[in-house]
């Protein structure tokens, strides 16, 4: 068998289980949120929390949540993004990750398989801009994830967004990040403070910063799986990185305390200056691949 895809429900979530090519991949239709991926043979690319909840309404941790149509704490975001929203409580990562979304459209060969999902616009609150994501599923001989943003409305429109990517790890106190050196960061840990990176960043304690200036390839060297799995991003240059360590760990919902160890994120985005500003009609296309090489 060189490719399937089948309906599958985890929990309260309907979703597709994909299988091409030697890669299996399972997305739920909440969210749009891609919740496995794996080659066979190999230990998951994508982490999943063993304490996942699949539960309506509410994201699942781990996988790849979409957050849109800002990222974070909106009263983190730039002026242009969180000044156009008035609300008493606003979702931290926007308003989109729980909602249902639609399978639009499903295109399948030998050669790869392309899902392509939106929000059900029933779904979405009055807030949300005049501007329509789509998120492109596409497996060939790796995964590819594009969030398209069309703003079909009169005016400009400014947001942020990230595919909040969990990788698997063996331990996160022993990979490297590679791609970072000589970039700016702002540090939501030290009172959203810029910096300068220097050399790799290997992790020391709870880390939560946002990239800025990017170029278009970052790599998790693990040598404890000997693998280096490697971002390839376009429409980006800002990045989030992401590990809660010990302490927040016990915080966070649907997370054992130790799985810190095991995850990193590393999430494709486009935020603080690099936010997304789309003219009248304006089409915009974020994509990332997935790779995994020996080490
Ligand atoms: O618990 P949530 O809302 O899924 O967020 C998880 C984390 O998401 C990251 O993207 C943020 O930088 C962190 O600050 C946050 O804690």
């Amino acid at each position: 068998m060189t490719s399937s895809i089948s309906q599958i429900t985890r929990g309260e979530l309907s979703c597709w289980q994909i299988y091409h090519r030697g890669q299996t991949l399972v997305i739920a239709e909440q969210g749009a949120q891609v919740l496995e991926y794996r080659h066979d043979g190999e230990p998951p690319l994508i982490w999943l929390s063993p304490e996942a909840a699949y539960q309506r309404g509410q994201s699942v941790r781990g996988g790849v949540p979409v957050c849109w149509p800002w990222f974070g704490g909106l009263g983190f975001n730039p002026d242009a993004v969180a000044s156009r929203y008035i609300l008493a409580d606003p979702p931290a990562h926007g308003l989109v990750r729980g909602l249902p979304w639609t399978l639009v459209e499903q295109v399948q060969s030998s050669q790869q398989c392309v899902l392509r999902f939106r929000p059900d616009p029933d779904h979405l609150p009055d807030e949300a801009p005049g501007v329509t994501p789509t998120l492109i599923v596409c497996l060939d001989q790796h995964l590819t994830l594009t969030l398209v943003n069309h703003n079909h409305s009169e005016s400009e429109v400014a947001l942020s967004q990230a595919l909040h990517s969990y990788f698997a790890v063996s331990d996160s106190r022993r990979i490297t990040l590679q791609g970072l050196d000589g970039h700016p960061y702002v540090d939501a840990l030290d009172q959203w403070h810029s910096h300068l990176q220097q050399g790799p960043l290997t992790l020391q304690g709870e880390t939560d910063r946002l990239y800025l200036k990017l170029g278009n390839q970052l790599h998790i060297d693990d040598p404890g799986w000997q693998r280096r799995i490697t971002l390839s991003v376009s429409g980006s240059q800002s990045a989030v990185v992401w590990n809660p360590w010990v302490e927040k760990s016990q915080r966070l919902s649907q997370f054992p305390d130790d799985a810190w160890q095991q995850m990193i994120c590393i999430e494709t985005a486009r935020v603080l200056d690099d936010m997304l500003v789309l003219a009248p009609g304006q089409h915009h296309e974020m994509a990332v691949r997935f790779m995994t090489t020996p080490l």
